[in-house]
């Protein structure tokens, strides 16, 4: 990875500063050069027990900045009780803890005696997961808020974090938001007070203003703030080329993603490795759906989002990471953090939530010193995006595509018979749900956003709207709007969806959705109060925290 500013530093002068056997797992990764972030973090922090926020941009080697120092210390400092944790870090999603937790094992692997590294997530078995933290001596936990919190409302359990010597918030500024702050806010509360002497770790590419408050929770007064990233420029990487594409409506959607994705395949034909974000689980599986019969004879198409069951989630992730070339099509449950090695595009469909979700997403690109390129695509209504974070190094898309959009049409409208009403149903809800939330500043009413709604809906070649369960209209504050087909949509028997490839088959959207799906953002959020962690850790269903700030099903 190449290092800036003179920091370009071997892992060799760290030779009797930084433990030996870590040293090792370095050399044995293949890592013999300091990236910025983990020069700074083994080079200017006081000492390595320092409480830190540190921002670097993504695909810059945070994880190793933030294990080295803390690993470090755990190897040379006197041992803690078998059972007891020592490093606790909090990741926003299940994928990026289970990244972590090989990134550990990784630097670890040449250690005469390894530390035992152990991750606690929503969507595998709890019971056998606990089971193996408290019959081991797991020294690392890599855990998701809404799991942590349920094993933390446990005193015996509880009782493995009264040493806890290191605590980071990977993403510190998600964990720190709506969606996730009352879960590390219960986590707190359940571990040892601030004042017992635990370090502080947090960790970001962005770090917004308003969060800084809340880190004074981890973080001890007078912490060291370490940045790679210039304060008047924005944290997104260089080595990505970002364009735009404005549609005049979401009809033009799809024709006009598979243009630009059969553009950006003439442009790099060669390991063509693409992830393609959307906004919404369900909206997600359309794609999904939709580009595998478009696009499936020329390219292995995959997706990941929270409706599919965790297995799914954790065998495409490992399979997309090892896939030299492949069409993803993900929420943001991989939009921060995940680390796909060669990625070469980020297409992003409809809005972010954010400018910093932006920025991590297009982050997934253009790592450890690679080079990539980045497309949105929006729709007219949708652009004041591209207004309203004109710091964004984004430019007009320089190919013309329309004509290829022109042409696909005729193929997208046929590939759409292919895909199964439900997907189509549910994909439409998601769209009503999600676009609510932004009515404003798409400058809807509630009557013009079903009609638009109803347009994606023709555009899906779905002959009617589909029947929306009244609750659910209630839910999403669209009672009596014209336009809506409103009825009882029978439930299936509890048990009795399937779990096909698509996800979560069967279930009525209705009550998948809770009240209408918003966007999927941030991560794996709990939906509730701490105490209900482990449920809402497991992200695909009750996941969500259904506030503004934006969490949902992603
Ligand atoms: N010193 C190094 N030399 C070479 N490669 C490295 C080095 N440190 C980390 N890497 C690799 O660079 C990639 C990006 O690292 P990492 O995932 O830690 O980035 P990050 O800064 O946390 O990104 P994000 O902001 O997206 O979370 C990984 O594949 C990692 O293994």
């Amino acid at each position: 990875m190449a290092a800036n500013s003179g920091q370009n530093a071997s892992y060799s002068a760290m030779k009797g500063r930084l433990h030996d056997g870590l040293l090792q797992g370095l050399a044995a990764m293949g890592y013999d050069t300091m990236s910025p972030v983990q020069y700074k973090t083994l080079n200017e922090l006081p000492n390595f027990r320092a409480d830190v926020l540190a921002q670097a941009k993504t695909g810059t080697g945070k994880t190793l900045a933030f294990l080295l120092p803390a690993l470090h210390s755990l190897l040379t400092q006197p041992a803690l009780p078998k059972g007891q944790v020592s490093i606790l870090v909090l990741s926003p999603t299940r994928e990026l803890a289970l990244q972590i937790a090989k990134e550990c094992d990784a630097v670890t692997s040449q250690l005469r005696q390894r530390p035992e590294c152990h991750t606690a997530y929503g969507g595998t078995s709890k019971a056998s997961e606990l089971k193996k933290f408290l019959n081991n001596d797991p020294k690392v936990l890599v855990a998701t808020p809404g799991r942590l919190n349920d094993y933390l409302s446990d005193e015996n359990v509880a009782a493995r974090f009264s040493n806890v010597q290191t605590l980071v918030l990977d993403e510190a500024d998600t964990m720190l938001e709506s969606g996730f702050l009352v879960a590390v806010n219960d986590i707190l509360r359940r571990l040892p007070p601030k004042s017992s002497g635990w370090q502080g770790m947090c960790f970001s590419a962005t770090v917004p203003p308003k969060v800084k408050d809340v880190m004074s929770k981890v973080l001890k007064k007078g912490y060291t703030h370490l940045t790679t990233v210039d304060p008047n420029e924005t944290p997104t990487i260089e080595l990505v080329t970002q364009h735009s594409v404005v549609i005049p409506t979401v009809a033009q959607t799809y024709s006009t993603l598979h243009a630009i994705l059969l553009k950006e395949y003439e442009l790099q034909p060669n390991n063509f490795k693409a992830i393609v974000f959307g906004t919404t689980a369900n909206g997600v599986a359309l794609m999904h759906a939709l580009f595998s019969q478009l696009l499936g004879k020329q390219m292995s198409v995959f997706q990941l989002q929270s409706r599919l069951s965790q297995n799914a989630r954790t065998r495409t992730t490992n399979e997309f990471k090892a896939a030299s070339a492949g069409l993803m099509f993900a929420s943001d449950v991989i939009g921060r953090g995940m680390d796909f090695p060669n990625v070469s595009l980020v297409v992003q469909v409809g809005l972010p939530s954010n400018g910093e979700q932006y920025v991590h997403r297009v982050g997934r690109t253009a790592r450890a010193g690679n080079e990539g390129r980045a497309v949105i695509l929006l729709t007219e209504r949708e652009s004041f995006f591209l207004r309203i974070n004109r710091q964004l190094p984004i430019s007009l898309y320089p190919h013309n595509i329309s004509g290829a959009a022109d042409a696909a049409a005729p193929a997208v409208v046929s590939a759409f018979d292919s895909v199964d009403e439900a997907t189509r149903n549910k994909a439409y809800q998601a769209w009503l749900g999600f676009h609510k939330t932004f009515t404003k500043q798409l400058q809807l009413n509630n009557e013009s956003l079903v009609a638009a709604a109803n347009d994606y809906a023709a555009t899906m070649g779905l002959p009617e709207p589909p029947l929306m369960d009244k609750q659910t209209v209630g839910k999403m504050g669209l009672r009596g709007v014209p336009g809506l087909r409103v009825g009882t949509i029978e439930r299936p028997h509890r048990g009795g969806g399937g779990r096909g490839g698509g996800g979560r088959g069967g279930g009525a959207g209705g009550r998948q959705n809770g009240g209408g799906e918003r966007r999927e953002a941030n991560g794996d959020a709990p939906s509730g109060r701490g105490g209900r962690g482990g449920r809402g850790g497991r992200g695909g269903r009750g996941g969500g925290g259904h506030g503004r700030g934006g969490v949902s099903k992603r």
